[in-house]
């Protein structure tokens, strides 16, 4: 449901309960409330935490935009300093307000460009002209999450039966001398 006026000054953290592909799941949405004047905003913290991320930009502001990027940026930092390599942790760039494209200031392919620098999903949506669009973005978003841990759960499991292979390379290889 779209909201048109309320308060938004505070970081606010959402839950819902939802089934997809025959899984429950309990979805956390955190709305950080961002830091910084003009085109230099940044997040109060880093969120390394994150499970996924959607970055939203209004389509008739240049401002929010490059505020975008800077976020963008600093996800892509901490994500660097914690999955060395592996990955990434999914991330959707949504251009809003679509539906103010008489005013557009951000061009569709400059989003899309900045998606995949980034690496990740692009979208233009109207959260006031339609809810199916920003909930199948979570879907999607969700769906790529799952896969994301999946992937992190087999490679830690296929890096813990190397050690334990190693472990019985060693021990076997200490009977052989001792015997
Ligand atoms: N026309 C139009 N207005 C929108 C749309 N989505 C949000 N708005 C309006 O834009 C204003 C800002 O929306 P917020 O959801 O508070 O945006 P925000 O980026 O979280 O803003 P901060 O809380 O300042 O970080 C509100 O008045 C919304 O009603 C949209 O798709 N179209």
């Amino acid at each position: 449901r779209f909201i048109g006026e309320y308060a938004s000054n505070t970081n606010s953290l959402y839950h819902k309960r939802l089934s997809i592909d025959g899984r429950q799941l309990n979805l956390e949405v955190f709305d950080p409330c961002s830091q910084g004047s003009e085109a230099r905003c940044i997040l109060e913290e880093p969120v390394d935490w994150a499970d996924g991320f959607v970055v939203v930009y209004n389509i008739s502001d240049r401002t929010s935009f490059i505020n975008a990027k800077n976020i963008l940026r600093q996800i892509r930092e901490t994500r660097m300093e914690n999955c060395k390599g592996s990955m990434d942790v999914p991330v959707c760039l949504v251009g809003n307000k679509q539906d103010l494209c008489h005013a557009r200031q951000v061009r569709e392919d400059e989003g899309r460009g900045l998606a995949q620098e980034n690496r990740c999903n692009f979208q233009e949506v109207s959260a006031a002209e339609s809810y199916q669009d920003i909930a199948n973005l979570f879907t999607q978003l969700i769906r790529q999450v799952m896969e994301h841990l999946k992937y992190r759960a087999d490679r830690r499991r296929y890096s813990g039966s190397k050690s334990m292979a190693k472990l019985i390379n060693n021990v076997f290889g200490k009977r052989r001398k001792s015997v």
